[in-house]
């Protein structure tokens, strides 16, 4: 199946969503519901592998595609080298992530990333190189990446950060409550995160590539779903396995499941490995199909990437520098 037909409007690459999404307020556990969630594996294997090759976007609107991708970026730098300096340059960075000519050259609007990701630490500095632009500061906490600090401990880290100033909280769940089977734990643990939130809005990392089986993935994205999760989110970044199509497949079918049962709809964020233009395409293309138009905005859609914005500028030039920009349309038009 191509997807071609698939329009990107103005709209769609607008950057901040005009509307208003009740937020996640989470539920009691509900451990029926969690305990029947099943992944059946190789279908959704399947499926996956099938994705890439089915999915294809005509030249004529890739680079609209390929816009709305950087919309939909938290821009990250998480390394134990960061700096001040190096917090800058992402900042200015995310105000203007695509070259003015290539915009110019392709009729649309100023455009920024969605979000800014980085430690505690350099909150204060990314703010400051982000006054003024709307761009807001996710900061990683409870520990990140691994989350085996004390409880008490994270609970703070993310009370600093928010006191700090960071609209949005990335925090890691604790692997062990999956592996054990132990939802009550988890539930308890997302719940008091998210108190400890506040008004900042909350990232579940599961770490899917350290839960074992995908059927756990389902049941920890539920978890955290009903303990009040506005995002759920696969990875750090820093695990061997990141983010992939078939966790994909089963978290966002999980934030659709609890979508039709509580009215709330949750975010969805993969990150870690995803440095590919044509990769981008092909999760957005994923997310319309599975839980259409409205989940391609940046509130509920983030990609979580350090260099994925390179090769999406690179694609971008191809456009504007190639045969290509002579016959560039907008979807639209
Ligand atoms: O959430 C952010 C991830 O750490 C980004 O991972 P990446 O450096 O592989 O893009």
């Amino acid at each position: 199946m191509s997807i071609d037909t698939y329009s990107v409007t103005d709209h769609h690459i607008a950057q901040l969503p005009q509307v208003t999404e009740p937020r996640n307020a989470g539920m009691p556990l509900d451990l029926n519901w969690v305990l029947g969630a099943q992944a059946n594996t190789s279908a959704i294997e399947r499926r996956a592998a099938s994705l890439p090759a089915r999915r294809s976007v005509k030249k004529a609107y890739q680079a609209a595609w390929l816009l709305k991708a950087v919309t939909c970026i938290d821009l990250t730098t998480l390394s134990g080298d960061d700096t001040a300096r190096r917090v800058g340059r992402l900042c200015a960075k995310a105000r203007q992530p695509v070259a003015e000519s290539v915009l110019d050259t392709l009729g649309m609007p100023a455009i920024t990333v969605g979000a800014v990701c980085v430690y505690h630490e350099m909150i204060a500095p990314a703010l400051e190189a982000l006054q003024g632009s709307g761009i807001p500061v996710a900061a990683v906490s409870t520990g990140f990446p691994a989350g085996l600090s004390p409880l008490p401990l994270r609970i703070a880290e993310i009370e600093q950060s928010v006191a700090a100033g960071a609209a949005e909280i990335d925090i890691v769940i604790s692997r062990r409550h999956v592996l054990e089977g132990n939802w009550q734990a988890l539930y308890d643990e997302m719940r008091a995160f998210r108190v400890a939130c506040g008004d900042a809005h909350v990232k579940a990392i599961l770490a899917t590539g350290e839960l074992g089986s995908l059927r756990n993935v389902a049941r920890a994205s539920i978890v955290c779903m009903m303990a009040g999760a506005d995002f759920i989110k696969t990875s750090t970044g820093k695990e061997s396995v990141n983010a992939t199509l078939p966790v994909t497949l089963v978290m966002i079918r999980a934030i659709r499941d609890y979508y039709d049962r509580t009215g709330f709809r949750v975010g969805y964020k993969p990150a870690g490995g995803i440095s590919k233009a044509k990769d981008a395409i092909t999760y957005l293309a994923l997310m319309k199909e599975e839980l259409g138009d409205r989940w391609l905005q940046p509130d509920l859609f983030r990609f979580g990437a350090s260099s994925l914005l390179n090769d999406i500028e690179r694609q971008l030039e191809h456009h504007v520098t190639g045969n290509y920009s002579a016959t560039y349309r907008h979807p639209t038009s």
